[in-house]
């Protein structure tokens, strides 16, 4: 157990008899107290590591040792998971699908690193707070802290929710600028502190474009170990074939979702099969699939935004739980998913230098391969390209973020994300 600092505080959660009892070092009541004052507990820093530095960083451990062992548990190490945007509506799902095995599995202890900034720290604390009362067993340590240099430190796996919305009067430039400087830094302090093998998903917007500066700033990480996510366009248009076919979800095979995390993405209705027959034969209608299917899953975002007065945050974090457990888990034969990834060598002609979206296998050990072969007509390949020049134009933005010259940014009709309309 770490010792209690005036800046850290740690808990032991002892089990007699079958009964939990939480052991609660005397320091430790104080400082907590103490930390509520986030001017000078949680004083911003910049992205290096200081002297000081950790009294910056917020520690909670629940050392379930004794308990596992009663139980016969294996000691596994735990996964280290850092997630920024961690006060925010997706990670308030999220957080707890991972503390609770849903994500990793029922075997697999979990530490959680989160990243705040001023303004959310607070409330970060809160759902730590909210995570300690769901007594979850995986549940080992919380961290929490707004400098990703602290927060990021020898992460397995970073998700990385946190962006800024676009407000009103914002150009798509503006947006793609200030996020991209956010994810320029995290992708600093993980090239400088996770683990080396880390796994990297960008879910805030724009997530291709940031995941593309995020490892373009994190040269010493393998390209790729960084994807975007994608998944929720994948499930949004799984659900619309099996509702148009009248079949359970589960008959809905290999379902790509090429290009940008936009309102350009291709939901691939040409290559997806329901039960062992092509899409297109069992649903014989492709008015429905280019004029209906298509623009239904790629403004979907913006359907739940008008019903529901909020973006999708139960869903998407549904589909990044999907996202990482199709890394850690092999790909059903025949099907594939679907996520942003690098598309240095790939096989469909994107240009290099991009974040696209493409079907993907795994053998279940964290890396994957694209699958080649996938039908692409002229009319997916018009649409696809589309989407490719989208993220052109979107790398040119950035061109300052990701260490290149003479780019001009060059979005004057603007492109949209999903839930905008
Ligand atoms: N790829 C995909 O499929 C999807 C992506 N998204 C994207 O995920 C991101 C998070 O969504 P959601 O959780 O609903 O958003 P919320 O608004 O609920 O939370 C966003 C978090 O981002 C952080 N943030 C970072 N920089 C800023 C800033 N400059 N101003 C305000 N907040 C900032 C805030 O945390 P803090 O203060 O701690 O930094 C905030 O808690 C968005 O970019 C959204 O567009 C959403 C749905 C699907
Ligand atoms: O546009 C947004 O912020 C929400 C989003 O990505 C989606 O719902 O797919």
């Amino acid at each position: 157990m770490a010792p209690a600092t005036p800046f850290s505080c740690s808990k032991q959660i002892a089990v007699a008899g079958g009964h939990a009892r939480l052991v609660r070092p005397p320091a430790c009541v104080l400082p907590r107290l103490r930390q509520r004052r986030p001017t000078r507990i949680f004083a911003a820093s910049g992205n290096t590591a200081t002297a000081d530095s950790k009294a910056n960083l917020r520690n909670l451990t629940y050392d379930l040792s004794e308990a596992s062992a009663s139980n016969g548990e294996s000691q596994t190490k735990p996964i280290k998971v850092a997630v920024s945007g961690a006060a925010g509506q997706i990670s308030n799902h999220l957080l707890f699908m991972l503390a609770s095995g849903q994500v990793f599995g029922p075997n697999a202890p979990i530490i959680l690193q989160l990243l705040g900034s001023e303004r959310s720290i607070n409330a970060i604390e809160g759902v730590s707070m909210e995570l300690e009362d769901s007594l979850y067993p995986l549940l080992r340590e919380i961290k929490m802290g707004i400098d990703p240099i602290e927060v990021f430190e020898d992460a397995d796996w970073a998700l990385l929710i946190g962006a800024k919305p676009r407000s009103k009067g914002m150009e798509r430039a503006d947006l793609l600028d200030v996020n991209g400087r956010v994810f320029a830094e995290q992708g600093r302090a993980l090239n400088e502190v996770a683990s080396r093998d880390v796994k990297v998903v960008v879910v805030g917007n724009p997530c291709n474009t940031n995941a593309l500066i995020a490892m373009e700033n994190a040269p010493d990480l393998p390209p790729k170990n960084f994807s975007a996510l994608t998944r929720l366009d994948q499930n949004r248009a799984r659900f619309q074939l099996a509702v148009k076919a009248g079949v359970p979800f589960d008959k809905v095979s290999r379902v790509a979702v090429w290009g940008n995390h936009s309102t350009t993405q291709v939901p691939d209705w040409v290559n997806a099969r329901i039960g062992d027959t092509p899409a297109s034969k069992v649903i014989d209608d492709e008015a429905w699939f280019k004029e209906d299917f298509t623009p239904k899953v790629a403004t979907r975002g913006a359907s739940v935004i008008q019903k529901w007065g909020r973006s999708s945050g139960a869903s998407t974090a549904g589909s990044i739980a999907d996202h990482v457990r199709s890394l850690i888990q092999p790909t059903p034969e025949g099907d594939c998913f679907s996520m942003a990834i690098s598309t240095d060598g790939n096989p469909y002609g994107i240009a290099d230098g991009l974040f696209y979206s493409m079907p993907c296998t795994s053998t279940g050990n964290g890396d994957y391969d694209i699958v080649p072969g996938f039908e692409v007509d002229e009319w997916l390949s018009s649409k696809m390209k589309a989407s490719e020049e989208e993220l052109i134009r979107e790398k040119e933005c950035v061109a300052h973020l990701i260490g290149l010259e003479g780019a001009a940014c060059a979005i004057t009709e603007d492109t949209m994300l999903p839930g905008e309309n």
